[in-house]
């Protein structure tokens, strides 16, 4: 049985191919969400005889519409969405302790948390976000409503209850190790037992100088125990590299830090590392780290230029990340601009700099953010087997930013591929599905 089947062009990502067009297409979605066939449009009679579905039923994408997989935010905090687009100027220590500590601490509120986070959830999916893996805040009980509202809408997300219990301006937004401990046991606990099928919990050390030795040690060997997913933040600004000197003198780098403690996995994710070493990105490789690059952060609050080719050298699983609000847009076409500025913007410093292209960009946004949150398994291209997470795509839709122009030499797959993330919006996507369910548009989803 079948909940769609759909003909049309598909474009994804492949281990082997940055960018894959499937012209003339047709996929079927079973009823748990997950494609059971792809074949050729010209094949509709023998696919729908040997699969069992009416081609009456078969849903024809128009005219300069496509499929892509859903993009995938791996680094976002929810509970900044409530300042996006404000407050970046100054750099990240400053930043942190003037305007998102005061902002965080107000998520003990539920009621104004379940605002911020009905929004970021609605807004993400919007924007053709499927997963996003949420920072929330230290507040048990507000992250499980994140985890909650991202179920009801559909939303795959990883989510984490922030933890720290050092260096932080406001008093009343600190822990100490055993309530931060206790407090990530009860939400693990908690957000498993609602047996969500597309949320899971993530351990959050927000990054080494909020965080005592203490503490990484214990958030190590709970991510351990219950084989959980771990994100925090690594080497985004000198600054921060000097402070995390003076508090870790024993430790040769930062990555040291978090590998001592057990925090470097094959289900890590660190944020930015603009400023790792070689060295530092062998041992990403070597244990399995992955990296979220978030270019409108690092130069929204001048902290760095990632070189996403030399990370893509050492084989280190990399995806793309908003960051919101470090960076001030919850779109990852944003982020996709922006990885390709990032990366011209090194080729300006030094012409050897090997550019990095559409195709792999698109590819960092979709394939390579589920292979860094090591759910390639299940999403991040149309392969059999896997979620249908995706996107329809419309390059012309109506009252959207493109106009289209007749180009003569160039096929019209040829260019609308890069015609799309580069001037497109979320006009232009105009269905979302995740596991086959479409979420948007969806009445419940309409934003205030
Ligand atoms: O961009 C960032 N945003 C944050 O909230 C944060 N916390 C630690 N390091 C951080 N970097
Ligand atoms: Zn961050």
């Amino acid at each position: 049985m079948f909940t769609h089947v759909f003909r049309g062009t598909f474009i994804h990502s492949t281990p082997e191919t940055a960018l894959q067009v499937l012209e003339d297409a047709l996929l079927g979605v079973d009823t748990a969400g997950k494609i059971s066939f792809i074949g050729k449009g010209e094949n509709l009679l023998e696919l729908s005889q040997k699969f069992g579905f009416n081609p009456s039923d078969v849903n024809q994408l128009a005219q300069h519409e496509f499929f892509m997989p859903g993009m995938i935010d791996t680094h976002i905090h929810a509970s900044q969405y409530s300042y996006a687009g404000t407050a970046l100027d100054m750099p990240l220590l400053q930043w942190l302790n003037t305007y998102t500590f005061p902002v965080e601490s107000h998520f003990k509120d539920l009621e104004f948390a379940k605002k911020v986070y009905t929004q970021v959830v609605k807004r993400t999916l919007r924007n053709g976000t499927t997963t996003a893996c949420y920072f929330a805040t230290i507040h048990t009980d507000a992250s499980l409503l994140l985890g909650q509202i991202a179920n009801d809408f559909g939303q795959r997300a990883l989510v984490g209850k922030v933890c720290m219990d050092r260096n932080n301006s406001v008093k009343h937004y600190r822990e100490t190790v055993q309530e931060s401990v206790d407090e990530t046991h009860r939400f693990i606990k908690e957000l498993l037992n609602k047996k969500y099928p597309l949320v899971k919990p993530v351990v959050t050390p927000r990054f080494a100088p909020s965080c005592t030795e203490a503490l990484l040690e214990q958030l190590g060997t709970i991510a351990k125990n219950n084989n959980l997913h771990i994100q925090s933040h690594i080497s985004e600004n000198i600054d921060e590299l000097k402070l995390v000197k003076e508090l870790f003198p024993d430790s040769e780098t930062y990555t040291d830090i978090y590998h001592k403690f057990n925090l470097l996995t094959d289900k890590t994710i660190m944020a930015h590392g603009c400023h790792l070493s070689d060295k530092e990105l062998t041992v990403f490789r070597e244990t399995g780290t992955s990296l979220s690059h978030c270019p409108n952060s690092n130069v929204s609050l001048c902290s760095g230029i990632l070189d996403a080719r030399n990370v893509l050298n050492h084989k280190v699983k990399l995806g793309l990340g908003t960051d919101v609000a470090g960076g001030y847009s919850s779109s990852i076409l944003d982020a996709v601009r922006r990885t390709l500025d990032a990366s011209k913007v090194l080729t300006i410093q030094n012409p050897q700099h090997q550019t990095l292209t559409f195709e792999e960009v698109f590819r960092l946004a979709t394939l390579g953010g589920s292979q860094a949150l090591s759910l390639d398994d299940q999403i991040g291209n149309f392969e059999i087997g896997k979620d249908f997470d995706a996107l329809r795509v419309n390059v012309a839709a109506r009252g959207g930013p493109i106009d289209l122009h007749k180009v003569d030499h160039l096929t019209s797959y040829s260019l609308f591929p890069p015609i799309c993330p580069l001037k497109g919006d979320d006009r232009n996507i105009v269905e979302v599905f995740v596991a086959g369910r479409k979420v948007v548009p969806c009445e419940d989803l309409a934003l205030e």
